[in-house]
C-alpha cells in the first residue's frame, strides 16, 4: 500500500508538518492507517511513513516524541536497524503495534526495539482492534502496556477517544504476546468453521486455547492475568468470530481445501499467524512446552495434514482434568 496515496493527511500536509509530528508512524498499511486517522481525529500532528513514501525516514522522525512502528513482522527489525543509525533522543518514546514473533532470533517486536534503544521508553498498543472497523468509528478499546507508567499513559492520552478506549498495563511482553499467539488461534477456528463443525467445537477450540496461550506466554515473560484481559482473550474472540480477520481467514480457505499460497495472494494483506505458527512450534520444541492446538495448525499450514486429520488428532488426545488455566 502506498503512503502517498492512503494516507488519511495529504502529502503536502505531511510534508508541512514534518517540523512539528507529535507522532511517527511507520508503515502505511491497514492498521498504520487506522491508527494515523485516530490520532489525527484527536487534533494531534501525524506523520505516516512507509518505505515507499518520498520522505526520508530521517525527516519523517526528525521532531517526533512518539515513534510508533506498524509494519508487518518482516519489516520490523529492519525498521529498527535504519532507526538506529538516526540518533533517535533517549526521551522519544517507541510503540509497536506488530502482533508477531521474528523467525531468526523468535523475539517479540517490542523486546527487538528494546534491545536496539535500551533507553527509550518502549510501549506495546494491542487489543482486539480489527482495522476496518475503527476505519468505520465504531468503537473498541485496547490497550497500551509498558514498564514506563509514564509512557504508556502518554500513549493512552495520545489515542484515547469517545470511539477508542485505550487501557494502560504495566506487562508489555504478555500484552504482545495475547495479540500475537491469538493469532494462531484464528486459523485454527476459521479452520473448524471452514469444516462446519458447529458451535460447542468453536467454544472448546476458543476455551481450550485460552490455558495454551497463558502457558506459551507466561513461559515466555508474560503475566497470567493479562491474557484474560483484551489484548489476550478479548483479541482472541475478535479476532475468532470475524470474517474481517486475516488470520480466520486463511484457516477457513484451508478447510475449504484451498493451497496457503492461493489464500495469501487473495488476502493480499498480512496474515501474521501463518509465520507465528512456525515461530512458535519453534519455541515450543526448544522449551518443551505442550501446544496441541497450535502444533495440529503447524502441520497443516506444512501440509503435514488434512484439516480432517488435524479435528482427529485433537479430539484423540490423551484423557485428562480440566482443572486450571494452565494444564
Ligand atoms: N489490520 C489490523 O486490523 C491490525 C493489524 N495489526 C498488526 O499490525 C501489523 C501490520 O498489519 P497491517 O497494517 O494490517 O498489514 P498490511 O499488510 O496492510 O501492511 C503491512 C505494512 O508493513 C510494511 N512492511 C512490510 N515489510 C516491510 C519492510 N521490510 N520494511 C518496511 N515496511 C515493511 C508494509 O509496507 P509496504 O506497503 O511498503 O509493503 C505495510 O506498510 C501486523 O503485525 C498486524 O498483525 C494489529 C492490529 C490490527
Ligand atoms: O489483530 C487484529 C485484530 O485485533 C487483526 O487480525 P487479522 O490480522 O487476523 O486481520
Amino acid at each position: 500500500m502506498d503512503a502517498n496515496v492512503t494516507s488519511p493527511i495529504s502529502i503536502d500536509a505531511q510534508q508541512a508538518q514534518k517540523q512539528s509530528a507529535e507522532l511517527t508512524i511507520l508503515g502505511a498499511g491497514a492498521w498504520g492507517t487506522a491508527l494515523a486517522s485516530l490520532v489525527e481525529k484527536n487534533n494531534h500532528t501525524v506523520c505516516l511513513w512507509s518505505r515507499s513514501s518520498e520522505m526520508s525516514l530521517a525527516d519523517a522522525v526528525q521532531d517526533a516524541h512518539v515513534i510508533l512502528s506498524a509494519v508487518s513482522m518482516k519489516g520490523v527489525p529492519s525498521v529498527a536497524a535504519q532507526l538506529k543509525e538516526l540518533n533517535i533522543p533517549p526521551e522519544t518514546i517507541i510503540v509497536t503495534a506488530t502482533k508477531g514473533l521474528d523467525p531468526e532470533t523468535t523475539r517479540t517486536p517490542s523486546q527487538i526495539f528494546h534491545d536496539t534503544f535500551p533507553d527509550n521508553p518502549i510501549v506495546v498498543l494491542s487489543g482486539p482492534n480489527l482495522s476496518k472497523e475503527i476505519d468505520r468509528g465504531l468503537p473498541a478499546a485496547t490497550v497500551a502496556a509498558s514498564s514506563h507508567p509514564e509512557a504508556a499513559e502518554a500513549v493512552q492520552y495520545l489515542f484515547s477517544s469517545d470511539t477508542f478506549r485505550v487501557y494502560s498495563s504495566p506487562d508489555p511482553l504478555g500484552a504482545e504476546l495475547g495479540g500475537t499467539l491469538k493469532n494462531v488461534i484464528a486459523i485454527a477456528v476459521g479452520i473448524c468453521e471452514g469444516l462446519d463443525l458447529g458451535s460447542n467445537a468453536r467454544s472448546a477450540l476458543m476455551t481450550r486455547a485460552l490455558p495454551e496461550m497463558i502457558r506459551i506466554g507466561t513461559h515466555l515473560g508474560g503475566q497470567a492475568e493479562t491474557f484474560v484481559g483484551l489484548s489476550g482473550l478479548g483479541d482472541m474472540l475478535a479476532t475468532c468470530t470475524s470474517v474481517l480477520s486475516r488470520n480466520y481467514r486463511v484457516g477457513y480457505g484451508l478447510a475449504q481445501g484451498k493451497s496457503l499460497d492461493q489464500i495469501l495472494e487473495e488476502l493480499g494483506s498480512t496474515a501474521e499467524g501463518v509465520n507465528t505458527t512456525n515461530v512458535l512450534v519453534q519455541i515450543a520444541n526448544r522449551e518443551g512446552i505442550p501446544v496441541p492446538i497450535s502444533r495440529q495448525v503447524y502441520h497443516l499450514l506444512n501440509g503435514k495434514i488434512t484439516p480432517q486429520e488435524a479435528v482427529e488428532a485433537l479430539m484423540e488426545r490423551d484423557l485428562k482434568a480440566e482443572a486450571c488455566l494452565l494444564t
